[in-house]
């Protein structure tokens, strides 16, 4: 063998399972949620959280929503330890909320973590040991039986300890640890064992939670295997069938989505999925798939910023910019087709109708982005990203002919600077070569009479300084100015197109005018701004003429 070598590895193998339901179902309502984050999070940081860290991650949870929290392995560490007696001694744990411990089927791990919860009004503890056939050959060295021994004496002693205490209310929970590793029918043996020692009933159910503790299959196969325990199990009634999908494969969450239609109540994951390897099932992706299906995901994550935050100084792990939902990057298109139906669909989005925006999947508002975020223009953005910037960072409606005019613009000068051209950039580029107040033809002064169902102009344009008398007639100011320059140049201008609006409203509103003209035969755009939409229009005009001029190098008045 090589040393990159697939004959190494052995294919998962699948569940027979001809009957299955779950790919026929859908998800209508959310999972019940637990929050691993301050136990199995925890576990896989390089630098284990703080007891004052973990305040504040708990701090968070609880007002995003979660009602179930894995609060540590109290038996394992003393900051774990600590963090559980403070919960409790500082009475910070709320009436609707469970906390829940981690402990292996250990007795002196037990009774500690008993300890660690004197005094809590309600617990989850969470006893697990694996049941896999690796786990049992190489780590336990011990066959079926044993490895169920572990897991029914386990069990007898997590009920030992919660007899002791019966002013606490219990629930009991049990993972089959590698449980998507660990072949069917022994599971469901196991689980057995373990109910046969709690006794679960419907009014008092215990939770059995399924782990892909590893993912080492595709999502189906797990989703297979959840419904054979779920369609095996005696008692169904009795449990709470939890999963807890890791993302070895990159498909924690499809995995817990496709075992929520396999049967699953709870699912069990980390906010933003950090945990060990390639992490926990992300549930603050499957939250937000379940909101952008229309579905109240029963967690407020409304507020993004603070959630990153928090988890950030926690994990001292920063969020991928492209990470699902939250990313910064999510909600930015660069490319130009992106853009152009971006602007289209949020142009015709109304408040009271289905959100239907093309590359949106949610309004990016709903997470606290705004809409600035959402264009962003690089060499790759077309002439929609470019009239996108320009119309919500300053008013200006630019036509269709000068949007493609001036996104070649942007394009070259996104080229030349190998990156990102903001908004004042563009704003800045649009001016400099569509808008004529620093070219060489200005405008001075004019005057408009109406003569004989005629408009006639007399205007004064100055040429790099030298001063030139205009005076022509036409169908309006714009045509009459056209006829004079035409006069006075001996160039063939033509009108091929002409937009003007208003930016604001009020007394303060301004003009802005786009023209685009033919001069002897080739077409040049020009745009300018004015409280009178009449000397917009002529400035216009100017500007289309300088940008002839800076492209022909010679004068358009005194040539
Ligand atoms: C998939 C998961 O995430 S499971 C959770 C894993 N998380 C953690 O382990 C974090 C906290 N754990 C720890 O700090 C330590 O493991 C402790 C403190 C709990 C225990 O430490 P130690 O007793 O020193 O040893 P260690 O964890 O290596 O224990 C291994 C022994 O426990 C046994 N064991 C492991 N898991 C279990 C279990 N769930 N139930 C019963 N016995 C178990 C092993 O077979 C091994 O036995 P051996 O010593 O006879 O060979
Ligand atoms: C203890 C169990 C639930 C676990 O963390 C895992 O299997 O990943």
């Amino acid at each position: 063998m090589t040393a990159f070598d697939h004959r190494k590895y052995r294919p998962a193998p699948a569940i027979n399972l001809p009957d299955r339901q779950w790919p026929s179902r859908t998800i209508t309502r959310a999972p019940r949620w637990a929050s691993v984050d301050l136990r199995d999070g925890n576990q896989a940081l390089l630098e284990p959280m703080n007891v004052g860290q973990k305040q504040r991650l708990w701090a968070l949870l609880v007002k995003l929503g979660f009602k179930e929290i894995e609060i540590g392995f109290p038996s394992a560490s003393q900051p774990d330890y600590d963090f559980a007696r403070w919960l409790i001694e500082a009475k910070q744990i709320p009436d609707d909320v469970t906390v829940q411990v981690l402990v292996q089927a250990r007795e002196d791990l037990i009774v500690r973590t008993f300890e660690a919860l004197q005094g809590a009004k309600r617990a989850i503890v969470h006893v697990y040991n694996s049941t896999s056939t690796v786990q049992r050959e190489r780590v336990f060295g011990l066959d079926r039986a044993g490895i169920a021994d572990i897991a029914r004496q386990g069990a007898a002693m997590v009920k030992r300890e919660a007899d002791k205490h019966p002013e606490c209310e219990w629930t009991f929970e049990y993972s089959a640890e590698s449980f998507s590793n660990t072949e069917m029918d022994f599971v469901v043996e196991v689980c057995e064992a373990v109910m046969d020692v709690w006794q679960p009933t419907a009014a008092k159910p215990c939770i059995i939670n399924l782990p892909s503790t590893v993912e080492s299959s595709t999502p189906n196969v797990y989703a297979d295997q959840v419904e054979y325990f779920a369609t095996h199990i005696s008692r169904r009634d009795a449990l709470i069938l939890s999963v807890h999908t890791h993302n070895d494969r990159g498909c924690g969450v499809a995995a817990a989505e496709l075992a929520v239609l396999a049967g699953a109540d709870r699912v069990e994951g980390t906010l933003f999925g950090n945990g060990e390897r390639t992490g926990n099932m992300d549930i603050t992706t499957m939250a937000m798939n379940l909101y952008s299906q229309g579905i109240d995901p029963e967690l407020d994550l409304s507020n993004p910023d603070e959630i990153i935050a928090v988890t950030t100084e926690c994990t001292g792990i920063a969020l991928h910019p492209r990470h699902p939902w939250f990313g910064e990057l999510v909600y930015t298109a660069f490319s130009g087709s992106h853009q152009d139906a971006i602007r289209k669909c949020l142009h015709q989005q109304k408040e009271d109708e289905a959100w239907q925006v093309a590359y949106l999947p949610i309004d990016p508002k709903d997470l606290g982005r705004d809409y600035q975020a959402v264009i962003r223009v690089n060499s790759q953005s077309g002439k929609g990203g470019v009239a996108f910037v320009l119309e919500r960072d300053y008013g200006l409606v630019l036509p269709r002919w000068l949007q493609v005019e001036l996104a070649q613009v942007v394009q070259k000068a996104s080229e030349a600077v190998s990156g990102e051209i903001d908004s004042a950039s563009i704003h800045a580029l649009f001016r400099q070569h569509f808008v004529a107040d620093s070219g060489a033809l200005a405008l001075q002064g004019y005057q408009i009479r109406h003569e004989g169902g005629h408009d006639a102009v007399d205007a004064t344009v100055d040429e790099k300084g030298v001063s030139c008398q205009l005076r022509g007639e036409g169908e309006g100011a714009l045509s009459a100015f056209i006829n004079a320059l035409m006069r006075y140049s001996g160039r063939q201008i033509n009108v091929v197109d002409y937009s003007e609006h208003a930016i604001g409203t009020g007394t303060d509103a301004e003009a802005a005018a786009y023209v685009q003209l033919n001069i002897n035969g080739q077409r040049y755009s020009g745009a300018a701004f004015d409280h009178d939409t009449v000397s917009a229009s002529l400035k216009a005009v100017l500007s289309a003429l300088n940008r002839a001029r800076a492209a022909g190098g010679s004068d358009v008045l005194a040539a």
